[in-house]
C-alpha cells in the first residue's frame, strides 16, 4: 500500500508529468505538497531534497526539476567524493565551516550522511573548536539565517514573533544569549554558531530530524564593548540588560515556546550566569542546562572509568578543578552524585574536591562574598590558610584529579603535571576549555610530562600521539556524548521535565558503551565514530530514569525490555542514507498506484 496520500491532480494530470521529459510546469502540482520525506525546513529549504543529484530521473520528472540539475542521477559515493574534494580545497577551518554550513542549508541529508560517515574528521569543523572561531567572526561571515533571532526589544511580542517560524512542529530548541560562548567570552549574537552546532549534533548523534530543531539566540544586549563599537556588528549595540529584566523576557519566552510548541523540550546554552534560570524553569517545563548538567553527567562518566584505570580506590581520589563556575560547579556536583552511589556520605563526598578560581581557592573565610553557587564546595577545613595560585592549591591537596574548566589555556603547566605524574602512578588529568586555544593542556603535553602515564580527556579533540614508540589516544569529555541522547530520550518518552535522575543516568550510560579494546588504550570515553548507537544507549537510560519518576508520558515504553526499546529507539533516529531512497520509494508506489489505476 502506498504512503503516499490522494492527489487532488487528476489522474492524467499525475501521469503526464511523470512522463514529462521537456521543460517543467511553471505551476507545481498539488500532489508535489504532499511527499513525506520532502518537508520544507526554514533553515533547510524544500530543494534541498528534490535537487538531490542521487534522484532517478522518475523523480526528477515526477518532481518536476527534471532539467535543473545535471542529467546523471549519481550514487552517493560520488557525491561523497565531490564533497570531501571540494572541503580538502577549502585551506582554513572557517572556510571549511562554510563550505559545510552551505552544503547544510543547501542540501540538508547529503550534509548529514556525509557527516554521519566522517564524524571524527567533521565534528571538528561544525562543533568545538571550529564553532568558536565562526562566533567570534559572525557578523562578518555571516551568510544565511539558520535560526530565529529575538530581541529584548520585541518583549511583550514574543509569541507573535515565535509564529514567524515557518517550521509547525519544533520538538527541541538550544537557546543561549551568547554571553559566554566556550570559553571566548561574550560574543552577543555572534554565540548563534553555538545552537546551530550543537543541534547539528542532535540530529547527526541522535537522529532528531533536522526540520524539527530550532536554533535560537535572543539578543538581550551585550558586555563586549568591541562588539558595540563594530559596525558590522548584527545584534543590537545596547549594554546587557539587568538580570530582572533578562529574568521577565525569559518568562515570556518560555511561555510563548510551550505555547506554540506543548511538548517543547529546551536546552539553555553558553548563558555567563545559568543557575538562576535553571533553577526558575526546570520544574515547569522539559528543560535543561547543558553546562551545568550535561557537562556534569559526560564528565562522571568518564570519571567512572578513569578512577576504575587509575587503580586507586574511589573514596581515596581528591579532586583539584581549575575553575569554579557553571561548569566547574555542575561537574564536581555530579561526580559528588557517584561518589554517594559508591557508598560515601555526602559530607565524606564533597571533602573530596578543591575548587579554585580566579581569586585562588574557594574558601569560607577568603573575605569576598562567593557566588551562591560556590559556596557548596567552599573548603572550611583551611586553618585560616589562603591559597592563591593552582600551584599552591595542588602542593597543598597533592591530588589525584586535576580538573580543567578555567578558559585558561595551559594553566595545567609542565611543572604542575610532572607533580600530578610523580604524586600518582596513573594522575587523572581533564583538560576541558574550549576550544582548543583555551585548553589547559594539550595532549601532547599531558603525555610528555606525566611519561605516558596521564588518563587524559580534554573539551576539544586533539589527535593520538606517538611517545616513546607507542601510540596514546585521547579521550574527548565533551557534553556532546550525552546531551542529544538527553534530548532524545525526554523527545521520545514525552517527559514533562528532565529530572536529575535523568540527568544521572545519561552519564551512567557512558561506560556501557566502552568496549574491551578501548578500555586496553586507556580509553573511557567510547570512540566517537559510534556516537549514533552511544546516543541511543544515553536515551534509553534517560527514558527508564524519566520512566522511575514518573515524568514520562508515553507509558506504553515501561512494557518494552530493554533491548526492544532500544532497538525501538535506533527505529525512531532520522537516517539521512534512507531520505531520498523514501522518496523514491513513494513516487515507485506512486507509479504503480497510476499504472494499476482503471483507464477512463
Ligand atoms: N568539555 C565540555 O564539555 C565543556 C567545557 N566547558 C568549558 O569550560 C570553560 C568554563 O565554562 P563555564 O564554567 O561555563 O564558565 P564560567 O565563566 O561560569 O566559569 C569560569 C571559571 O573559571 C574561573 N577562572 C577564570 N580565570 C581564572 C584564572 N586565571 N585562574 C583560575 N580560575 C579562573 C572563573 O573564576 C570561573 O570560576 C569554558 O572554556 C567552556 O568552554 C564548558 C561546558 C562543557
Ligand atoms: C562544550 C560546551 O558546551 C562548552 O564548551 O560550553
Ligand atoms: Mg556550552
Amino acid at each position: 500500500m502506498s504512503t503516499f496520500t490522494a492527489t487532488q491532480a487528476p489522474i492524467g494530470q499525475q501521469v503526464g508529468s511523470l512522463l514529462a521529459t521537456s521543460t517543467p510546469h511553471t505551476s507545481p502540482p498539488s500532489h508535489k505538497h504532499r511527499l513525506k520525506h520532502t518537508r520544507a525546513t526554514a533553515h533547510v529549504p524544500n530543494r534541498a531534497a528534490h535537487f538531490d543529484t542521487s534522484l532517478s530521473i522518475t523523480a526528477r520528472k515526477y518532481l518536476q526539476t527534471y532539467g535543473l540539475t545535471p542529467p546523471r542521477a549519481e550514487s552517493y559515493e560520488v557525491q561523497k567524493t565531490r564533497c570531501l574534494a571540494q572541503l580538502a580545497l577549502k585551506t582554513t577551518p572557517i572556510e571549511k565551516f562554510l563550505y559545510l554550513s552551505t552544503l547544510r542549508y543547501n542540501n540538508v541529508h547529503l550534509f548529514y550522511r556525509l557527516l554521519t560517515d566522517h564524524f571524527t574528521e567533521l565534528t571538528p569543523l561544525v562543533y568545538t573548536p571550529t564553532v568558536g572561531e565562526a562566533c567570534q567572526r559572525w557578523s562578518e561571515i555571516y551568510q544565511q539565517p539558520e535560526g530565529m533571532y529575538l530581541s529584548f526589544e520585541d518583549r511583550g511580542h514574543l509569541s507573535g514573533i515565535i509564529q514567524n517560524w515557518p517550521q509547525g512542529n519544533v520538538e527541541i530548541t538550544v537557546v543561549t544569549d551568547g554571553s559566554r560562548i566556550l570559553g571566548l567570552g561574550d560574543l552577543g549574537v555572534g554565540g548563534m554558531g553555538i545552537p546551530i552546532g550543537k543541534l547539528a549534533l542532535y540530529t547527526g548523534c541522535a537522529g532528531i530530524r533536522p526540520e524539527v530543531t530550532l536554533p535560537l539566540t535572543v539578543d538581550l544586549g551585550t558586555s563586549n564593548k568591541a562588539l558595540q563599537a563594530d559596525p558590522l556588528y548584527m545584534g543590537s549595540h545596547r549594554d546587557k540588560v539587568t538580570p530582572e529584566e533578562e529574568r521577565e523576557f525569559l518568562d515570556e519566552l518560555m511561555a510563548a515556546l510551550k505555547e506554540r510548541w506543548p511538548d517543547i523540550v529546551i536546552q539553555f546554552e553558553d548563558w555567563k550566569n545559568p543557575f538562576p534560570s535553571l533553577e526558575r524553569y526546570r520544574q515547569d517545563y522539559a528543560m535543561f542546562n547543558d553546562d551545568i548538567q550535561g557537562t556534569g553527567a559526560v564528565i562522571m562518566g568518564g570519571i567512572i572509568g578513569a578512577v576504575k584505570q587509575s587503580g586507586v580506590a574511589t573514596r581515596d581520589h581528591r579532586a583539584v578543578f581549575l575553575g569554579a563556575g557553571s561548569a566547574g560547579v555542575g561537574v564536581a556536583k555530579q561526580i559528588v552524585d557517584y561518589f554517594i552511589h559508591e557508598g560515601m556520605t555526602e559530607e565524606e563526598a564533597k571533602s573530596r574536591f578543591w575548587l579554585v578560581d580566579s581569586k585562588g581557592l574557594v574558601t569560607q573565610d577568603r573575605g569576598d562574598k562567593l557566588a551562591e553557587h560556590k559556596t557548596y564546595f567552599s573548603r572550611t577545613d583551611n586553618n585560616g590558610q589562603q591559597f592563591q595560585t593552582l600551584d599552591e592549591v595542588i602542593e597543598y591537596v597533592k591530588p589525584t584529579i586535576l580538573m580543567g574548566l578555567s578558559t585558561i589555556g595551559g594553566a595545567f603547566t609542565p611543572d604542575i603535571l610532572q607533580k600530578m605524574a610523580t604524586w600518582n602512578e596513573r594522575p587523572i588529568i581533564f583538560a576541558l576549555s574550549n576550544p582548543s586555544s583555551k585548553s589547559e593542556c594539550t595532549f601532547e603535553e599531558a603525555i610528555t610530562h606525566t611519561d605516558g602515564r596521564a588518563l587524559f580527556a580534554s573539551g576539544s579533540p586533539f589527535q593520538p600521539y606517538a611517545y616513546k614508540d607507542k601510540i596514546y589516544h585521547p579521550g574527548q569529555g565533551n557534553n556532546m556524548y550525552v546531551f542529544p541522547g538527553i534530548g532524545l530520550g525526554t523527545i521520545l518518552s514525552k517527559a514533562v521535565q528532565v529530572t536529575p535522575n535523568m540527568i544521572y543516568a545519561s552519564g551512567e550510560a557512558l561506560p556501557t558503551m566502552i568496549t574491551e579494546e578501548e578500555k586496553q588504550i586507556s580509553l573511557f570515553y567510547p570512540c566517537i565514530a559510534r556516537i549514533r548507537d552511544v546516543s541511543a544507549r544515553v536515551a534509553l537510560h534517560v527514558i527508564r530514569a524519566a520512566q522511575k519518576d514518573n515524568v514520562d508520558r508515553l507509558h506504553h515504553l515501561r512494557e518494552m525490555n530493554d533491548e526492544s526499546l532500544e532497538a525501538w529507539i535506533k527505529d525512531k533516529m532520522y537516517d539521512p542514507h534512507q531520505e531520498t531512497k523514501e522518496i523514491e520509494n513513494e513516487i515507485r508506489e506512486l507509479v504503480d498506484d497510476l499504472a494499476a489505476s482503471p483507464k477512463l
